[in-house]
């Protein structure tokens, strides 16, 4: 495969309603897509990151930048080009898994286009739909938040996830467990906002059966998270921590995490995705598919991904009307709980072009 021209389409689609989190307040996703455009087929792929480095150090600015001046010499130089070769061929780019991953998922879905593969097939998936989880930011009020976890029970989500900061967690986590009984599926995610000197605190955390308590501390604190470990009887999701393969063998090896949510943007593609699902597979360590707001095009390349075996944990990939009134492909919609996994080539998706349109702030050929 040769690659012919690679667009950037700078995109903005408000969401239907506010997201916090501990490390970000957002009403819309401005994100891009990336299209490229080979003499087999055209893939499409969604950056991951924000135009802010609050989830982690990558940004939109910067991640265009990378793509343009130090990704795509290194890959369009290459005689024959294919996902498996965008690891090694950028292997002298330090980090930046972000970019590498919207890059290497671009082409990765012409490729298997261009194979009549769907990605379920070709990453190893073997369920056809899967139970799915919703993410449920801070808000204002406690009331507020139980009736938005009541309104996402009645749609069906078979998982509730909350976001907790200092000042946002024991009181909300409470409420929600008081109202819907102890047999609902909850669990909670800081994105790095407490210290090991909040542990008596979130060692509370212990009393509401909690399915996981996902990446309480910094990234870079394996050792904290272990120490956090062994006082908790929660477990321990990683999510901001686990940048690939290795990181999961040392956070395993450390008994920093008893589970870890798997995101193909953070780890720098679907490939390495997949070894982290295998690493944590063989220690017997479940993984889940985590979700950075992706449109359709994001959201069915990680449904291929959540129907893999060791994807035993409904993940953060909710219908489409969760985040947007408009997908720009056609909306995912929740059946009993579940989402169908894509079976068409490639992502098994396409961009709706009106829709697109409606979104695209605007469009800039980063190769030709
Ligand atoms: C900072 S908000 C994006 C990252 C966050 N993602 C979610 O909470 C799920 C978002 C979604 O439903 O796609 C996470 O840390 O897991
Ligand atoms: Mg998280």
């Amino acid at each position: 495969m040769r690659i012919e021209l690679v667009e950037l389409v700078d995109v903005r689609l408000p969401l239907v309603r506010p997201f916090r989190t501990s490390v970000s307040g957002d009403t819309e996703r401005r994100t891009f897509l990336l299209r490229v455009v080979t003499d087999r087929a055209e893939g499409w792929a969604e950056y991951g990151g924000d135009p802010e480095p609050s989830y982690c150090a990558e940004f939109a600015a910067g991640t265009e930048r990378v793509l343009a001046d130090h990704l795509l010499p290194r890959i369009t130089g290459l005689d024959r080009v294919s996902a498996a070769r965008v690891g090694p061929a950028a292997a002298g780019v330090k980090g930046n898994h972000l970019a590498k991953a919207v890059l290497e998922t671009a082409i990765l879905d012409a490729e298997l286009r261009a194979h009549g593969m769907s990605f379920a097939t070709g990453l190893g998936a073997v369920r056809d739909r899967v139970p799915v989880g919703v993410s449920v930011g801070i808000t204002d009020t406690v009331g507020e938040l139980l009736e938005t976890v009541a309104a996402h029970l009645d749609e069906g989500y078979v998982r509730i996830k909350l976001k907790i900061e200092p000042g946002w967690d024991l009181e909300p986590v409470r409420a929600v467990r008081e109202e819907f009984g102890p047999d609902l599926p909850l669990q909670v995610d800081a994105n790095t906002a407490y210290s090991l000197t909040d542990a008596e605190r979130l060692r509370r955390l212990d009393d509401f059966g909690l399915v996981q308590i996902e990446q309480p501390l910094a990234e870079d604190d394996l050792r904290g998270h272990a120490e956090l470990a062994a006082m908790l009887g929660t477990p321990i999701c990683l999510d901001e921590s686990i940048r690939s393969a290795r990181d999961a063998a040392t956070a395993i090896a450390l008994r920093a995490c008893r589970i870890v949510n798997v995101k193909p943007a953070r780890v720098g593609g679907y490939l390495e995705a997949r070894r982290i699902h295998d690493v944590c597979a063989a220690h017997g360590i479940p993984v889940w598919c985590g979700g950075m707001l992706e449109t359709g095009i994001g959201r069915a390349q990680n449904l291929a991904l959540a129907a893999l075996p060791g994807f035993v944990l409904p993940g953060d990939i909710s219908a489409s009307g969760r985040y947007y009134a408009e997908d720009i492909t056609a909306a995912f919609e929740l059946e009993d709980g579940h989402l169908s996994v894509p079976d068409g080539p490639g992502s098994g998706v396409n961009v709706l072009p009106d829709a697109l349109a409606r979104c695209t702030v605007a469009r800039r050929v980063l190769y030709a």
